[in-house]
């Protein structure tokens, strides 16, 4: 004992650090993954307006093309020369539209007629529709400039080497550019604009529609479903933590405070918790819980044939507290037969008169499952059941379904409180451990079908109910039932057939009530 409450103080003093320092971890990691995830969003969206533009500038090439490949003049001649000029003038990204035949540049909108052909280059990109493309050809006007330039049939583009002035490369960076066949291949492109090749970003980053993260940075591709182009935009992870620094601390510092704020939950609720658990034990000492008892009737005749005894409380605050509450902190602290031995001698004071009115009425008494090891209830049972106006079979147990969950224990206890001619029953039967066929082994004389079952009687769903499965194997196996929650009319109709043992409980019925209530009641239904 002494070893748990040292435990229970080393936890007092290390929970509020241990649960700053988790809310720090906490922070940083949800902070650091949502900036990755807002960053990834922020590549994307630059990735999606780099295609937008670079389609725009593939648009423009393949139109100008198909307008000079048109052209009904002798290639260079001054109509020719005068329409190349004419669609060059028109274009927004094209800065200058030739002839190119056999390999050899002709005459173009801006240098006009060569003297003499001008043989070019192998191409650097040779698409699958036959289109050439050079990366960064030297041009006549103005010279010394360069820019790429595409050809398609007989006639040749050249791109307007800043076309991707507009979009900085910072703090973003990008590629963007044409990709050829084999993408995987470095000659296999044309980078249009951006820092880096393709070929040196992460492998299979134009294939993927993720984030991807690669030797410190982040890259995000989108690519045209129209042309071959594509663009990925990038940034290194310091820079991205260097930009959110403010944010990231500020995710870190709301760890730390939800973190604080949990441990002072936690201590708060320890506290109110240890300080309940103190009153509770007072107000055992003092007598100061109190019983209710909520009617127990016969379905068919609706009479009032037993009461289940619940117990209630009023902490020292003035607050009533759940009795499912109580019993947990009794069970925790280990002092749940207390209750016990309260509820069972204070109900059979309290109600005595009923039996000596009806001699079959049985009160329910609430188990825990340690009072099923506990050797003290068939003492306590010895001292209050006199045999003359209290007989053992005016008393009868609810076992909970988890205290049958230690076969051995319970198939015992249950034994000896039926050999001193006690029924017992399973309480809300349905939502835990037992079974119907587990039932033939513990022997009990019935089940209490919990309520959560009985709320889909009266609607559609009560197709889908196990209720009815539920009824029949209790009744091939002889085994009592009583079914609790009924609220409404419709639900006791349903419950009201033939079947003379099946038992009812619910606010239908009766609300849990005082002794005296539950007294007049009795006497009402018995003149
Ligand atoms: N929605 C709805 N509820 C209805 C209706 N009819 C009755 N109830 C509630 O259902 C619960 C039935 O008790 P339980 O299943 O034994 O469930 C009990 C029992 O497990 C435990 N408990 C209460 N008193 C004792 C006790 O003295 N000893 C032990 N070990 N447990 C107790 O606390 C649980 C809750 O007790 P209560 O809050 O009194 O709640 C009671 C009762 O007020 C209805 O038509 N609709």
């Amino acid at each position: 004992m002494l070893v748990f409450r040292q435990l229970r103080r080393f936890d007092r003093y290390w929970l509020a650090p241990l649960a700053i320092v988790l809310g720090i971890a906490a922070g940083l990691l949800v902070g650091r993954e949502s900036i990755l995830i807002s960053t990834g969003a922020r590549l994307y969206d630059y990735a999606n307006r780099l295609l937008h533009h670079e389609e725009a500038i593939s648009a423009e090439t393949v139109q100008v093309a198909k307008d000079a490949n048109a052209s009904p003049y002798l290639p260079c001649s001054p109509d020719d020369i005068t329409l190349l000029r004419r669609i060059t003038f028109q274009a927004r990204f094209i800065k200058d539209a030739g002839r190119m035949v056999d390999g050899a540049f002709l005459c173009s909108a801006t240098v006009g007629k060569l003297p003499a052909p001008i043989s070019m280059p192998v191409p650097d990109l040779v698409l699958p529709s036959g289109d050439h493309i050079y990366n960064s050809l030297p041009l006549m006007v103005p010279a010394g400039d360069r820019a790429d330039v595409a050809v398609s049939g007989n006639a040749d583009m050249v791109i307007g080497p800043d076309i991707f002035l507009d979009y900085p490369q910072s703090p973003i960076h990008y590629a963007v550019g044409i990709i050829g066949p084999s993408p995987d291949e470095p000659s296999s492109e044309i980078l249009r604009a951006g820092v880096a090749h393709f070929g040196t970003l992460p492998k299979g980053i134009l294939k993927t529609n993720k984030t991807v993260r690669d030797h410190g940075s982040l890259y995000r591709s989108s690519c045209s479903s129209q042309y071959p182009d594509c663009a990925v935009a990038y940034m290194s992870l310091d820079e991205v933590w260097q930009q959110n620094q403010a944010l990231l601390s500020g995710f870190v510092v709301s760890g730390g405070i939800a973190g604080l704020s949990c441990a002072v939950g936690l201590l708060i609720v320890g506290r109110k918790r240890r300080s309940h658990t103190n009153q509770l034990r007072r107000a055992i000492l003092m007598d100061s819980l109190s019983v209710v008892y909520q009617p127990i009737v016969e379905m068919r005749s609706r009479r009032i044939v037993g009461a289940e005894a619940l117990a209630r409380w009023t902490d020292e605050e003035g607050d009533s507290i759940r009795p499912e509450t109580i019993i947990e902190l009794a069970e925790a602290e280990g002092f749940v037969s207390e209750i016990t031995r309260f509820v069972l001698t204070r109900a059979i004071t309290e109600i005595q008169s009923i039996f000596d009115i009806d001699p079959e009425f049985r009160l329910n008494i609430n188990l825990a499952p340690s009072d099923l090891a506990d050797p003290r209830l068939l003492l306590l049972l010895d001292e209050c059941i006199d045999g003359q106006r209290v007989r053992p079979s005016n008393i009868a147990f609810e076992l909970p379904e988890r205290a049958t969950s230690n076969r051995e224990t319970a198939i015992g206890a249950i034994r000896r409180l039926r050999d001193r001619g006690h029924a017992t029953f399973i309480d809300d039967f349905g939502t835990g451990y037992s079974n119907l066929a587990y039932l033939t082994e513990l022997h009990v004389d019935g089940i209490k079908i919990n309520r959560s079952f009985i709320a889909t009687i009266g609607t559609e769903a009560v197709t889908a109910s196990i209720v009815p499965q539920i009824l029949g194997v209790a009744k091939a196996l002889s085994l009592k039932v009583v079914v609790q929650g009924i609220e409404r009319e419709d639900q006791a109709i349903y419950f009201s057939g033939e079947d003379r043992s099946i038992l009812g409980q619910g606010w239908f019925f009766g609300l849990p009530v005082p002794a005296r209530g539950l007294i007049y009641l009795c006497m009402e239904k018995s003149e």
